[in-house]
């Protein structure tokens, strides 16, 4: 099985310390949750691992070939959804569609893919955040790249989405590897096989809800 091991991972901004000898793996067919409060870098984490933040050290393989950090991009081994939406807004989904697939039979999986042909003919601008979040994983999710990296794919969305995601998520953990995180915890714990959290720079396996407790993430009483 497919394993991607990112080992020895440090980064600090100025003297502020945000990451420290991170070590996190992640095997094809696994989700994975990160968990840590506001700025703890859950999103430094995933961006360190796609390459487009530098580290200050890192060392990425997948079956033990080393990835430079400054080569993860080209080598199209790990996808990454990014916290913003990254589609033109000005575009309808049937016209984005074929940017990002020329292949017909690709096309296809996408639109024929539940709920797309719902929101097809939609401007980006115009769709639900839950259609949109959907559809961003979709693309990022149907290129070939083993492992990616999602930046909260729950955020804001309404409930009947979060569960089509979760789907798609479950779908796509049959051939890809992923890591995610967000704080809709409730959501994340349901489709995830493993989980940590980041506290003071560090990395701790947590097994359920009363660790999120224990490492300060929720209090007791949520
Ligand atoms: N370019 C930068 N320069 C300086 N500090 C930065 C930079 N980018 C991020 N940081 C700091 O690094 C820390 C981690 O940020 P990051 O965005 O990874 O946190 P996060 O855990 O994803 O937070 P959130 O849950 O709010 O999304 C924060 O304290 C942030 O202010």
């Amino acid at each position: 099985m497919d394993l991607l091991k990112v080992t020895n991972l440090n980064k600090s901004y100025g003297k502020k310390i945000i990451l420290k000898n991170i070590n996190l793996d992640c095997k094809v067919g696994e989700i994975i949750g990160i968990f840590g409060r506001n700025g703890t870098g859950k999103s430094t984490l995933l961006k360190l691992i796609f390459g487009t933040v530098k580290a200050d050290s890192i060392l990425i393989e997948i079956n033990s070939e080393i990835i430079p950090q400054r080569k993860v991009i080209s080598s199209k081994r790990i996808g990454y959804l990014p916290q913003d939406t990254f589609l033109p807004k000005e575009q309808r989904v049937r016209e984005i569609i074929p940017l990002f697939f020329p292949n017909g039979e690709e096309q296809d999986k996408i639109f024929y893919s539940p709920q797309v042909s719902s929101f097809e003919k939609i401007k980006v601008g115009k769709l639900s955040l839950g259609q949109l979040r959907y559809l961003e994983l979709l693309i990022i999710g149907s290129l070939s790249h083993q492992f990616l990296m999602l930046d909260e794919p729950f955020s804001m969305i309404e409930p009947i989405y979060k569960d089509v995601i979760k789907g798609l998520l479950l779908e796509l953990k049959k051939s890809k590897g992923i890591i995610l995180t967000d704080h809709y915890y409730y959501d994340v714990l349901e489709i995830t096989d493993k989980n940590f959290v980041i506290k003071d720079g560090k990395i701790f396996e947590i097994k359920d809800k009363n660790d999120l407790v224990k490492y300060e993430y929720l209090n007791s009483n949520e």
